[in-house]
């Protein structure tokens, strides 16, 4: 006999879905609250690349952080694939993340990095060195197995980084300006990098950066959210630019150049805003 698992056919759930996300946290001054993301309902389709932009300082990381399971919002739900997300203290064990500070341990050489989360999680050594050893070949790394953190580029311990999240296979992947400190170059060759990555094995992706270039080079939707206090999204624009994409070449292509202006237009006085607010403080 054959029990129907869902009724509901897995696209029609969203990956990662925030509902009217409210955050406040204690002011500065210690004397009341404030309202960092306020009534936010922000997305992901399964399979779907997401970038929020915004102005520094707006609620960007917040909002990860709330996809992540770490931090309970003061009001709103969140859903993955269909499940509401508990804010128990656990965090959300469908996705994986990367920072713009990596997490490797500078103790382990490059293959104990990547093979770390799957020894947590209990897999046998060899077999763990085998998967990791595929995907330091995936990122370009075979051969560099036995070197430390210290003794990679930025780059390099990018790619690790990337390893070290991917081999977990994650559904859903959260991503904070995870290529920020990087130059010009070795972060365009890492955005290309991760689109094929993704493309070969599509996940959800919430991308968080404050270059909107970048966004738009990489993702299917651009949502840009407000300066804060109160900040939400004042746009949400799906980028049909061709695929597959070279982030440097696409930046040439007349339809990148119309997105830029049209979600710049809708973003400047925001940065403005905030940029402002910054000098006074
Ligand atoms: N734990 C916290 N306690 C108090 N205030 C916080 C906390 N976390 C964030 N904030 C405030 O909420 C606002 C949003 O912060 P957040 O880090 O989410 O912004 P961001 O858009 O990611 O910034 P940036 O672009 O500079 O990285 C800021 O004013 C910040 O000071």
């Amino acid at each position: 006999m054959t029990i129907p698992v869902s009724h509901t056919p897995a696209s029609h759930t969203p990956a990662l879905a925030l509902r009217d996300i409210t955050c406040r946290f204690p002011s500065p001054d210690g004397q009341g609250t404030y309202t960092a993301v306020a009534d936010t309902t922000l997305v992901v389709e399964a399979g779907e690349f997401v970038s929020v932009v915004g102005p520094t300082g707006c609620g960007k990381s917040t909002l990860l952080n709330v996809a992540a399971g770490l931090l309970a919002p003061s009001s709103g739900t969140v859903e993955v694939f269909g499940q509401p997300m508990a804010f128990d203290g656990s965090v959300n064990r469908r996705a994986g993340y990367m920072f713009q500070t990596d997490a490797l341990m500078p103790w382990r050489n490059a293959i104990g990095n990547v093979v770390a989360g799957l020894e947590f999680r209990g897999v046998a050594r060899a077999e763990a060195v085998e998967r990791g050893q595929e995907w330091l070949r995936r990122v370009g790394l075979s051969g560099f197995g036995d070197r430390y953190p210290h003794q990679l580029s930025g780059g390099m311990r990018k790619r690790l980084a990337l390893a070290q999240t991917l081999i977990l296979d994650p559904d859903i992947l959260l991503m904070d300006e995870p290529f920020s400190a990087l130059d010009v170059q070795t972060r365009q060759l890492m955005e290309n990098e991760l689109l094929a990555l993704w493309a070969a094995n599509r996940k959800s992706v919430l991308f968080i950066t404050h270059d909107l270039e970048e966004a738009i080079a990489l993702s299917d939707r651009v949502v840009a959210l407000s300066a804060g206090p109160g900040t939400h999204p004042i746009g949400d624009f799906v980028i049909d630019l061709p695929r597959p994409r070279d982030v440097s070449e696409i930046r040439m292509d007349p339809g990148f150049l119309a997105f830029h202006k049209d979600i710049w237009n809708v973003m400047r006085e925001e940065v403005l805003k905030a940029y402002a607010r910054q000098r006074a403080a």
